[in-house]
């Protein structure tokens, strides 16, 4: 089938995102951490006058752990929907979801505390 091209079909499509990050944000714990880490983030490169490759990083490394955790989530309720019931199978998908997004966020930490602490410093 061709690809729906047309503005309405594609502002809806954006609009599903959104729901899909409002429903991230509703349901998920983590994600929450991840939100006041975003805002701490921003204020402080604002704070110290970031330049732009720094904010490029500090932009790519906040956007990782989204990408990560909306995965990880999506991951989750499609295992959840298709075997509600336990196998190891699904439990271990899970945990490697769940590893992604560990990866992700020592990965932001790092780079954060870098760009930041050499402008700071
Ligand atoms: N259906 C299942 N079969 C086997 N193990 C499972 C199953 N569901 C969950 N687990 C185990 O429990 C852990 C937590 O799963 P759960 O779906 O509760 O995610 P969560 O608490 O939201 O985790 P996260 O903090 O990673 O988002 C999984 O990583 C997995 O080890």
């Amino acid at each position: 089938m061709a690809p729906d091209l047309r503005p309405r079909a594609r502002l809806s499509s954006l609009g599903h995102a959104w729901r899909g990050l409002r429903t991230l944000l509703r349901s998920e714990a983590n994600a929450r951490i991840h939100l006041a880490a975003t805002l701490a983030v921003l204020i402080a490169g604002a704070a110290l006058g970031l330049n732009a490759g720094e904010w490029a990083l500090l932009v790519f490394a906040i956007a990782l752990v989204w990408v990560a955790e909306a995965l990880n989530t999506a991951i989750e309720h499609l295992a959840n929907a298709l075997h509600p019931e336990r196998h190891p199978l699904i439990g271990q998908a899970k945990d490697i979801a769940a590893a992604g997004v560990l990866l992700a966020a020592i990965s932001a930490v790092a780079i954060a505390a870098l760009v930041l602490w050499q402008r700071y410093a």
